[in-house]
Order: structure tokens, then C-alpha cells, then sequence
């Protein structure tokens, strides 16, 4: 990937874990419950309320499936001996109706079952991506839209193909039971063939699922280099690089086909194995049942019944449909699993104590995997101050910005707010206190009020946008603040003025991470002198040196380590420290 396509994806992700903490701040559910991690058998106990009816309505079509070749049976006999066969033959009729009946039923109950498991496995990662913005960079975008879209639809499955699995166990169970009861070798032949069909199932259980789990992350992987794609799609078409980023894009496409098409050798050898196996099951029966009829131990009735029995229980048909929806289940729930199972943000219970705002940052040190994205880092902004951080590209100023409101926790070390570390704070406090404007805000809510002050009354968004000279492109708007966000057109000038009036609220620490860098420098100064007559303490990330001159204390990093602090006249002196600024 490209430099260029490397930052704009990190700041994707950067605006998610924003938007999501915007969320997280709006919502006021409590984060960091300890749940129970996500299994199979826990997506199949979540649909328990529908379950019986599906079971109930298998099991007893299963049931009538296993009656109606003893009653046919018992027809054939009953016309052999010249006997009256209508009871028989309507028994057999109605065993015949009971089937469709049950099959209507069950699909229309499994039917529920799957959407409404698909929404609830939905629903709980939404929240739960929404609940960790500390840990939502880990996974791609794309790749999260297909576990949340396909992935959860597939794995919403798990109860109705568990139930499924066992119902199609009766048959063969079944008919093992009604062999014992007509005569044991005809059981024993069965059993022979049975333990055949099983192995051969066992088999495709295995390779199906792998070839399913593969399938579904080559899936993830496309839709995860799509996503990248069309984030970067102006870019792509700038640089002329249209065919690389579609065979990019693509690079895919041939695991997914192979993984597809070893689903299908999976089907194909089942099927060639099961016709060895389901037959020689068959004519084992046959063998033992004819010589049973020849002895006279068997009637020609009960000669049919045990043929149909052997040819049910060694079907593989309706079998290998529900082995293979139980593996792409499985599959999937493991992948939803990643994502179900990520800890959600933990807040403290703490209330914030008064004070101006003082922020400080002790020994802090942020990793990302084996990497060091800022270490030991300190300094502390005293309340109502302006402190700059400024640095080189890459040099950790967002890092530090995500740190300082909580958007990352550190791996070592400690952030407080007037001495109160940040993780010991209750959540409505933490987020009242601090917020975040950045370069590329995230914007959230219904409409360009609930963009701009979540939750908050008309007058204090109306306060904001004034502050950050939003109030004019407000009112322009058909609706002014009632506009349905959608419907607000904005250039990236006035989504950053959006962005730092829903940061306005903010009654102790705003952080803006290059928050204006889309500003003419006239407003850009407004908003800036807006924000210091508040007296509330502010981190800006800049790379403008007069902004940078106007703050009370800068800190200067690189390599992700404080390099100096100090007033920007002092550090100007250093060559270094005016690289910086260069451009
Ligand atoms: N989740 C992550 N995993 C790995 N590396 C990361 C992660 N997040 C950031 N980085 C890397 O950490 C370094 C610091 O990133 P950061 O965004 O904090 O820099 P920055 O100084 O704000 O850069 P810029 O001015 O270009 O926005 C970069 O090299 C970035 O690629």
C-alpha cells in the first residue's frame, strides 16, 4: 500500500473510533460488562424461544417420515391376504400430508428464527464496535461490513441447522430401532452401511467447514481492499492507477474461487462415496431380508418396509445440505466471535473533581502490536492553557491527541484530568469534560443539530456553531438545523466547522487534531480566540508556526518521544524544530 493510502486509511480509522466514541458519548448505556464469549451453542441457546416449534415440527415429521413405510406395509400385507387396506392406505396418506404440514411449518419457523437471530448477532456487534473505539483499528472496514452483513446472516443459522442436524439424525436412528424390531440381522447388516454413511459424513463436516472459514475471510479480505479502495477513490483516479487498485482489489478473487470450488469437491466426494455406501447399506438389508423371507421369518410387506427403511437411513441427501449449514454457521460465528468478544471501553466510577482543566501526561506509552507509537511521554498543560504539539509527519500528534481523551488507552503510564486519572472516571463525566475535533471529523446524529451538540438543547448548538462560524451555513440549509444530515452538503472546510461545534461542548479539555486545517487562516484565528476567551485548556496539533508561536507551552515530538517543551520562541532556535513548519 502506499504512504498516501496508508494515511488515509489510518484516518479512517481514526474518524470511526471518533465517530464511535461520539456515539459511545451519546449513548449513555454503561460500557465494560463481562459477557460471555460468543460459540455455536451459544448463537443456538440465544434462539431458544423458537426452537421448539422447529424441533417439534421436524421431530414429528421425522416421526411420520419413519410411520409411513410400515404403514405401506402393512397396505401391501393386507392386499396380499385379500384383506381390507383402507386404514392402512389412509394412514400412509395422512402420514404423507403430516410431512408437508411439518416442512411448512419448519421452514416458516426457521425462517423467523434466522432474521431475528441475524439482527440480534447485528445489533451486538454494532455495539460492541461502537462500545471499544480503543480497539476498533484492528479490523478493516470492509471486512467488518461482511461480518456484520453475510458473516451474521450466515451464522444466524445455528439454531435451526442444529436443530435440523438432530431431526436428521432420527431417520437413520429410527430406522435402525424399527431393523432391531423386525429382525436383528437386518439391524446389523444396517449398521454396518450406517457406520459407512457416517464416516463419509464426518469427512465432509470436516472439509466443508474449513473450505467455509476460508471462503468467508478470503471474503472479508476483498471487501476489506474494496472498502480502502473507494475511501481512496479520488486518489486512485488522480494517479492514474485505476488497473493496479482493481487487480488490487482482486488479488482475492482466486483463493475465493478455489475455497468455493473445494466446497464443491467436498459435496462431489461425498456424494461418489455416498453412492458406495448408501447402496451397499441398501443391498446388505436386501440380502439379509431375502433370505429372511425365504425361511419365512419375514413377510413380503415387512421385505418392503425393511428395503425403504435401509434406503432413509442411508440417504445422504437432505444430510450433507444441514452438515454443510452447520460448518458455514460455525465458521461464521467464529468470525463474528472476534468482534463479539472484544472488551468493550471500561469507565471508572470516579466523578471528575473541580478544577480548570490540567492536563497531564505521566511516563506515557502507547503501542500498537510490537510497535512503539509514543513512549514516555510527559508534560502537563496547566488549566486554561494553550499547549501545540507539533511534529513531523508520523512523529505520534494523533496518537498523543486519541490518548488525551481517552480514545486510546496507554500501554504504560497514565493521563489525568485536574489529577484524576482518566480510566477511574465515570463515563458522562469523562466525556462532558473532554473532546475531540478533527481534520476529518466523523460526523454522527439525524440531523446537523444532533451532528453538532448530541443530545444537547437548540440554544447551546446554536452557541457552538456561532463560536466556530457554522451558524451562517446553518441557516442556508432547507431545514437550517433540522436538516437530515444526509441532506447537508458540506465541503471539508465546513464538515471540520460541524466538527468543532459538537467539540464545543467540551467544558474542560478540547483537543483538536489539525481541526482547522481546512479553514482560511482568518477563521481559522476567529475560532481560535473564541475557544481561548471559553478559559478552557486546549491541545492543538498543528503544523502552523504562528498558531504553534500563540500557544503558552509546546510540545515538540519525534519518533513518537517528546523531544522538547518549551515556549515556541525559544525552540525556534533549533533548525530541527523549524523542519517542522517547512511547509
Ligand atoms: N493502529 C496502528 N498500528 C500501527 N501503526 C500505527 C497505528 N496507528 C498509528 N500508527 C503509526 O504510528 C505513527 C504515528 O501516527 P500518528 O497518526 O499519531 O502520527 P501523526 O504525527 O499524527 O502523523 P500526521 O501528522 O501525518 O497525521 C505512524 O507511523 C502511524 O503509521
Amino acid at each position: 500500500m502506499s504512504g498516501a493510502a496508508a494515511r488515509e486509511r489510518s484516518r479512517t480509522m481514526t474518524d470511526a473510533a471518533t465517530g464511535a466514541a461520539t456515539t459511545a458519548a451519546i449513548q449513555a448505556a454503561s460500557g465494560g460488562a463481562a459477557e460471555r464469549p460468543l460459540t455455536f451453542g451459544a448463537v443456538v441457546r440465544q434462539s431458544r424461544a423458537r426452537l421448539p416449534l422447529i424441533g417439534a415440527a421436524s421431530l414429528l415429521g421425522s416421526l411420520g417420515t419413519l410411520a409411513l413405510p410400515l404403514a405401506l406395509a402393512a397396505a401391501v400385507d393386507a392386499i396380499a391376504a385379500g384383506g381390507d387396506a383402507r386404514i392402512p392406505v389412509a394412514i400412509a396418506a395422512g402420514l404423507v400430508l403430516l410431512g408437508v404440514a411439518c416442512d411448512l411449518v419448519e421452514s416458516t419457523a426457521a425462517t423467523t428464527c434466522t432474521a431475528d437471530a441475524a439482527a440480534r448477532l447485528r445489533t451486538g456487534m454494532v455495539r460492541r464496535l461502537l462500545g471499544a473505539p480503543h480497539r476498533i483499528g484492528r479490523f478493516d472496514t470492509g471486512d467488518l461490513v461482511a461480518r456484520i452483513s453475510a458473516g451474521a446472516a450466515d451464522a444466524a443459522h445455528a439454531g435451526p441447522s442444529a436443530v435440523g442436524a438432530v431431526a436428521a439424525a432420527l431417520p437413520p436412528l429410527g430406522s435402525l430401532v424399527v431393523l432391531i424390531w423386525l429382525d436383528w440381522r437386518l439391524a446389523a447388516a444396517f449398521a454396518v452401511g450406517l457406520t459407512l454413511v457416517a464416516l463419509v459424513l464426518r469427512l465432509f463436516a470436516k472439509q466443508t467447514a474449513t473450505a467455509a472459514l476460508h471462503y468467508q475471510a478470503a471474503q472479508g479480505d476483498m471487501a476489506a481492499r474494496l472498502t480502502e479502495a473507494l475511501d481512496g477513490a479520488r486518489t486512485i483516479a488522480a494517479a492514474g492507477t485505476l488497473g493496479a487498485e482493481t487487480r488490487r482489489v482482486l488479488t482475492g478473487l482466486p483463493a475465493l474461487a478455489e475455497h468455493g470450488r473445494a466446497t464443491w469437491r467436498a459435496l462431489a466426494a461425498a456424494g461418489a462415496r455416498a453412492a458406495v455406501a448408501g447402496p451397499l447399506a441398501t443391498i446388505g438389508v436386501l440380502v439379509v431380508a431375502g433370505f429372511l423371507v425365504a425361511g419365512g421369518r419375514l413377510s413380503t410387506g415387512e421385505l418392503l418396509a425393511a428395503a425403504q427403511y435401509a434406503m432413509m437411513g442411508a440417504g445422504l441427501g437432505s444430510l450433507t445440505g444441514i452438515v454443510a449449514a452447520v460448518a458455514r454457521s460455525r465458521a461464521a460465528v467464529a468470525r463474528i466471535a472476534e468482534v463479539h468478544d472484544l472488551s468493550a471501553m471500561s469507565y471508572g466510577t470516579d466523578a471528575l473533581p473541580d478544577g480548570p482543566g490540567s492536563l497531564a501526561f505521566r511516563e506515557v506509552t502507547v503501542r500498537a502490536g510490537d510497535r512503539v507509537l509514543l513512549q514516555d511521554i510527559t508534560f502537563t498543560v496547566p488549566g486554561g492553557a494553550t499547549a501545540a504539539v507539533v511534529g513531523k509527519a508520523g512523529s505520534g500528534k494523533s496518537t498523543l491527541a486519541e490518548t488525551a481523551v481517552r480514545l486510546r488507552d496507554p500501554d504504560s503510564g497514565e493521563v489525568a484530568l485536574d489529577g484524576s486519572p482518566l480510566p477511574a472516571l465515570a463515563r458522562s463525566d469523562l466525556r462532558t469534560a473532554v473532546s475531540l475535533a478533527t481534520a476529518r471529523p466523523a460526523l454522527a446524529g439525524a440531523t446537523l443539530a444532533d451532528a453538532m451538540g448530541p443530545g444537547r438543547p437548540r440554544d447551546e448548538v446554536r452557541a457552538a456553531a456561532e463560536a466556530v462560524g457554522a451558524h451562517d451555513f446553518a441557516t442556508r440549509l432547507p431545514a437550517a438545523y433540522d436538516t437530515p444530515l444526509p441532506e447537508v452538503p458540506m465541503s471539508g472546510g465546513e464538515a471540520q466547522r460541524i466538527g468543532l461545534a459538537r467539540a464545543w461542548h467540551a467544558d474542560r479539555l478540547l483537543v483538536l487534531d489539525d481541526a482547522t486545517s481546512s479553514l482560511d487562516l482568518l477563521s481559522a484565528d476567529r475560532i481560535e480566540e473564541a475557544l481561548a476567551a471559553t478559559g478552557r485548556t486546549r491541545l492543538v496539533v498543528t503544523y502552523d508556526a504562528a498558531l504553534a508561536a500563540r500557544a503558552d507551552l509546546v510540545v515538540w515530538l519525534a519518533d513518537g518521544r517528546v523531544r522538547a517543551t518549551g515556549p515556541h520562541d525559544v525552540l525556534w532556535s533549533n533548525p530541527e524544530y523549524r523542519a517542522v513548519f517547512a511547509r
